[in-house]
């Protein structure tokens, strides 16, 4: 059993993969990217975003001090990109970015290795900061009460996942040393973390229409490059390159909490399937992605572990630990079949990042991987 210690991921055994709070702002001399991010959904909304953008200084990203002030520079930069191109609709999009952004982002995005567009590591790990138990957004897209309410019920999931990183542990641990106990409280406390990540989806009902999701968030999302997108012929990085760009949209599939869990409970998924989820993990922070490649190559896989134990109290937390993920994932296809594809009012919706990748079978895709999911049960 190979040894995976959380912490080597920087994952948190109390917020898990959200980023530690940091300040809400750049040091002065990056004001013009403070004041642009924090302004966007007004200026958005008056159709002056652009304007504003265009009138941007070239600053220079080498004077960002740190991990942290990296990941705020990029949050603040993907934003501004995502409001610059999207102001006018997925009809009005352009397909250059000026240099004023591009270039920093681009050499902020090399050194974090994270990739140069708006990701979910952005809009949730980064810009939802743990309060008081609660999450608080510090930055928010165009949109209102709404669009905050999504990056916030994002926050939430991730936080109650967060919380399951002692259960990840002593599941880990427990494995590698035959210690059954240790595990089945793993597992135990596990089932629980995974039932809050639940509720805590649930909560997007309570703020967040169909209409004002479809309509009003998805769209900044939206990648580029590609017959799906409303760019694409890609983005051009101007200052960087001459040569269009082509990214995936920004997705909650980005979040690295269920992969977590196919790793951790040794959940496989077709290569197809696979191909789509392992493109995702170029979207996320490289040591997360590390997390993942050494959970996923474990040489001796935990239903192994517990298979080989034959006992009936660890075999039932195993086994009640998928079932929670299973019905983890039902729920999230409930609501991906009200947020996309009824809110669409077509056969085709246009989902988030699955539709960048050329497919359009998104619930057959989704029910397929809950299946997988099903099948590791003893
Ligand atoms: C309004 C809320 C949500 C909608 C409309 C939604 C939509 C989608 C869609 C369309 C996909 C397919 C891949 C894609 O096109 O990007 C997907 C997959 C996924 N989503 Fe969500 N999602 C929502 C909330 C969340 C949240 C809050 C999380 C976790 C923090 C999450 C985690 C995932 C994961 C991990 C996948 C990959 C598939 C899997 O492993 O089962 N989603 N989601």
């Amino acid at each position: 059993m190979a040894d995976i210690q959380l912490s080597k991921y920087h994952v948190s055994k109390d917020i898990g993969f959200l980023l530690e709070p940091l300040q809400d702002v750049l040091p002065d001399y990056f004001e013009p990217w403070n004041r642009l991010a924090k302004s966007l959904p007004e200026l958005v909304a008056s159709h002056k975003f652009r304007d504003a953008v265009k009138e941007m200084p070239l600053l220079d990203q080498s004077k960002l001090a740190g991990y942290r002030q990296k990941r705020l520079a990029h949050l603040q930069l993907v934003l501004i990109t995502s409001g610059y191109l999207w102001q006018e609709g997925e009809g009005g999009a352009v397909q250059r970015l000026p240099e004023c952004v591009s270039k920093p982002l681009w050499n902020v995005s090399n050194d974090l290795g994270l990739k140069p567009v708006l990701t979910f590591a952005d809009i949730c790990l980064t810009n939802c900061k743990v309060k008081n138990g609660d999450i608080e957004v510090m930055y928010n897209l165009p949109g209102g009460a709404g669009t905050e309410w999504f990056l916030k019920v994002c926050g939430l999931v991730e936080l109650a996942f967060g919380k399951s990183g002692q259960a990840i542990q002593n599941v880990l641990d427990g494995a590698k040393a035959n210690d059954k106990a240790k595990m089945a409280s793993g597992f135990t406390d596990l089932t629980a973390a995974i039932g809050n990540m639940q509720t805590a989806l649930a909560r997007m009902n309570e703020n967040l229409t169909p209409e004002h999701f479809y309509n009003g968030v998805r769209p900044f999302l939206n990648g580029f490059g590609g017959p799906a997108s409303p760019i694409s012929g890609g983005l051009v990085y101007e200052g960087v390159s001459d040569k269009p760009v082509t990214m995936i949209g920004g997705s909650a599939a980005q979040s690295s909490t269920m992969q977590v869990l196919d790793g951790l409970l040794g959940i496989t998924h077709s290569p197809e399937k696979q191909a789509f989820l392992d493109e995702i993990r170029n979207y996320m922070p490289p040591s997360h992605k590390q997390m993942l490649a050494d959970l996923t190559n474990m040489p001796r896989k935990v239903p192994q572990v517990v298979a080989e134990t034959k006992d009936a109290n660890l075999t039932k937390a195993f086994n009640g630990c998928v079932a929670a993920f299973v019905q983890y994932r039902s729920y999230h296809i409930q609501v991906v079949t009200k947020y996309i594809v009824t809110a669409s009012k077509s056969d085709s919706p246009k989902s988030l990042a699955y539709k960048d990748t050329g497919k359009s079978d998104l619930i057959p895709f989704l029910k397929e991987v809950r299946d997988d999911t099903e099948k590791v049960q003893q």
